[in-house]
């Protein structure tokens, strides 16, 4: 009203200046003030305006009347957002904000070097002049911290792959995508409950650590060493962590990476928020081609990496000529400075052979955590059953479960071999029950049988018993966590290290 006054009484020479002055007079008095975050500032998009918009989606869709609905490229869930000139108030540790979502027509004059969209987009935020310092700072670092978390929550998870070798896509990127969607998860993963609890207790605790690893010093990682015979899970593990946190997954490929320098370049290029898995180490990492027998205590550094059977051999400088890399630029993509560019990365490594692998990577902080994937034990059975006949501990006969108990642990049945009998015979579940049974006896008579026989014929070859040593060595070193299993496997390496000078490999 008094704009369209002073537009209808004064001159316009003066009517500017008039309304200057009237405008600075109600902010002095107001006891607000008011933010715009526009769309485009400038040239750029807002990403504080996209932020606010994702925000405010999460408040938006119990509150708003009228919303507008979202979906983004690569995501399954549908975002709200609210509608044209419609508001709400938010609170944030005591303090009151008002949103407004404005949108007005664009002025068509506008010049631009590229196209605008035809109607001016911002959120206009009001907040009482008091709290200016909370909102400026730890409010809007707030918005922004839930959007990525949103964002991340929204878009569905990524596995990426390094398989297409050293060449780069058109955005100059080393690796490939396709949208993850596997369904493992720890529920429906068959292992001891207890240990099961303690993983994902470590990956909540490494997820929500920020502070801690900046307080402490160290970098933002986590390394996992899964290890077991085939089919006991470890790469559902994998899916069931990346699942969990709502990770996305790199899956490298060793044999596909020539050099150290190209190693460093794929890690450089991972983004933070993710599983950088490396599945069957023992399988990339050439133990036969270990250049300089002699001197070697503590040149681990001389391995080289190459598909096994490739004969091996190759070039001798780090990043020199042939298809090498060395197991020093393994490790320092995992444990030296470049793995810490970028953060909240987990490094997983996968195994069926841990006595084939260097102590190198078994040394203590270089993989925090030797998860061992075991054959089923009983409380994994009664998972698998839940999970593949729906069956509960009470809906089996008392005196059938006593008995899958009691051969369990002598069997030594994988879950995948397990998982396959009960598929077979989802659709009769007594018989399911029944025919794994005879399955879990059968396997036992069999290790039994072998087990005499092996006692009878004694003829286990000294690198045989070497191995055995050596693994038994390991387990016994690598039980989850806990510094005391670090200190065993130290002195397991140097064990090794000693040995490696007499023996062999
Ligand atoms: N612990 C488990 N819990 C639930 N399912 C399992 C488990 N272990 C294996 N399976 C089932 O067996 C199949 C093979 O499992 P997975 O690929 O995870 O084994 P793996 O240990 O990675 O084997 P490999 O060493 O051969 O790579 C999966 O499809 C999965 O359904
Ligand atoms: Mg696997």
């Amino acid at each position: 009203f008094s704009q369209s006054l002073i537009q209808v009484v004064f001159p316009p020479e003066i009517r500017f200046a008039i309304l200057k002055i009237i405008h600075r007079i109600c902010n002095w008095f107001s006891a607000y003030c008011y933010y715009d975050i526009t769309e485009i500032d400038g040239v750029n998009t807002n990403e504080l305006y996209n932020a606010v918009q994702l925000y405010l989606s999460s408040y938006a869709c119990v509150t708003g009347n009228r919303l507008s609905l979202t979906r983004g490229l690569n995501s399954s869930s549908i975002t709200f957002g609210l509608s044209n000139n419609d508001s709400l108030i938010d609170a944030f540790n005591g303090v009151k904000v008002h949103w407004e979502h404005v949108v007005t027509p664009r002025n068509s004059q506008t010049f631009s070097w590229r196209p605008l969209p035809e109607e001016k987009r911002g959120f206009l935020l009001r907040a009482k002049k008091k709290d200016k310092s909370v909102v400026l700072g730890d409010y809007l670092d707030f918005v922004m911290e839930k959007a990525n978390e949103i964002r991340r929550k929204n878009q569905d998870r990524l596995l990426y792959t390094n398989s297409r070798g050293g060449s780069l896509d058109s955005r100059g990127h080393p690796w490939e995508s396709v949208p993850f969607k596997h369904p493992s998860t720890f529920e429906t993963l068959a292992m001891d409950p207890v240990k099961k609890a303690e993983i994902m207790a470590d990956l909540l605790d490494f997820a929500n650590g920020e502070s801690f690893y900046q307080r402490t010093g160290r970098a933002w990682k986590r390394g996992y060493l899964l290890y077991g015979p085939p089919g006991t899970g470890k790469s559902s593990m994998i899916a069931a962590m990346a699942n969990f946190l709502g990770y996305d997954i790199y899956d490298l490929e060793l044999t596909e990476v020539h050099t150290n320098s190209e190693l460093r370049k794929l890690l450089m290029k991972t983004s933070s928020k993710s599983i950088i898995v490396i599945e069957d180490i023992d399988c990339s990492i050439n133990l036969t081609n270990r250049k300089n027998n002699s001197s070697s205590s503590n040149s681990s550094s001389n391995y080289n990496v190459s598909p096994p059977g490739s004969g091996g051999g190759g070039g001798s400088s780090e990043d020199g000529g042939g298809n090498t890399i060395t197991l020093s630029g393994l490790l320092n993509f995992t444990d030296g400075l470049w793995s810490c560019c970028g953060s909240e990365r987990i490094f997983v490594f996968t195994t069926n052979h841990i006595e084939k692998l260097d102590p190198a990577l078994l040394r203590s902080g270089r993989m925090d955590m030797h998860i061992h994937m075991s054959y089923s034990s009983f409380a994994a059975l009664k998972i698998l059953l839940k999970n593949f006949l729906g069956y509960n501990e009470d809906d089996v006969e008392k005196e059938l479960l006593e008995q899958l108990e009691q051969v369990m642990e002598r069997a030594e049945m994988t879950p995948a071999d397990i998982s396959e009998v009960l598929i077979k015979n989802r659709r009769n579940k007594d018989k399911a029950v029944w025919e794994l049974l005879e399955a879990l006896k059968a396997r036992a008579e069999m290790k039994d049988n072998k087990g005499s026989n092996n006692n009878a014929g004694k003829n286990n070859t000294i690198e045989d018993e070497e191995q055995e040593k050596r693994a038994l060595l390991v387990e016994s070193s690598n039980e989850i966590g806990g510094d005391e299993s670090q200190e065993k496997c130290n002195k397991c390496d140097d064990v090794n290290d000693d040995e490696k000078a007499n023996t062999k490999w």
